[in-house]
């Protein structure tokens, strides 16, 4: 292992986008820091004893730290519900088409998939917090494009949708994933649902899978 040095700062680490400071002389009283401000040139680091090398500091961390990741390659068994709204129905319909591609490549049975439909998005937290709390599932994916008009109403479905889906996870400990477009136009919407930008639905159902993976091939393990 190599020796600390004391005259070598802190270790800027782009990969993972943090600081790693050794305190005093011990090895073993290593900190991270949060996540780096774009400007990492200009805030001056501490001088503090620290490794010669990023690669022997990472050989001891890596000793002593486990870095947990839910996985799309590992979700044989794992049931998901899909929330998804009728408004927008033109949009949301591909969005879901999407999803279940997405499913369907990483091997999640059609059987562990369930579909329910609402009317729109602001009845979508009720419904995953709902499904989220019958200990079915293992995420709850929620489908939804809110596509803004004249008034208001816009931000008060959207604001709903979002802290609403976000409410239901915090809830029931399960993840609940917003897969809900909120655009100013149609062409934003239908860009999202299969168009140049993607498919948004797919990228959802990809997140609910590594998060479920992660629920409970890690999570749910920890003591
Ligand atoms: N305008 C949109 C809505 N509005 C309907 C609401 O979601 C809700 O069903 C109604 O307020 C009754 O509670 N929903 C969307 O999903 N997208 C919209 O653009
Ligand atoms: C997002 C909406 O609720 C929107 O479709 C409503 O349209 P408007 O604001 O023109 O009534």
């Amino acid at each position: 292992m190599a020796a600390i040095n004391p005259s070598t700062r802190g270790i800027l680490d782009r990969t993972s986008d943090r600081i790693f400071r050794c305190n005093h002389n011990s090895i073993s009283q290593v900190r991270f820091n949060s996540a780096l401000l774009p400007g990492m040139q200009s805030i001056a680091l501490q001088t503090l004893p620290c490794y010669q090398t990023k690669e022997a500091f990472r050989m001891h961390v890596s000793a002593a730290m486990r870095e947990l990741t839910g996985s799309v390659t590992n979700v044989e068994g794992l049931r998901f519900a899909i929330v998804v709204g009728q408004f927008n129905e033109f949009v949301t319909k591909p969005l879901m088409d999407g999803a279940l591609r997405a499913f369907k490549t990483h091997q999640v049975k059609e059987s562990d998939i369930d579909i329910v439909w609402v009317p729109g998005s602001f009845e979508i937290p009720i419904t995953a917090q709902t499904l989220a709390n019958s200990g079915k599932y293992h995420a709850v994916l929620c489908i939804g494009t809110i596509i803004r008009g004249e008034t208001t109403h816009y931000d008060a479905v959207a604001n709903a949708a979002a802290s609403g889906v976000l409410s239901a996870g915090l809830n029931s400990g399960v993840p609940c994933i917003f897969g809900v477009l909120t655009c100013e136009n149609l062409e934003q919407a239908l860009h999202r649902a299969g168009g140049k930008a993607g498919n948004k639905g797919a990228e959802a159902a990809v997140t609910a899978m590594e998060m479920a993976s992660l629920f409970y091939h890690h999570l749910s393990k920890l003591k």
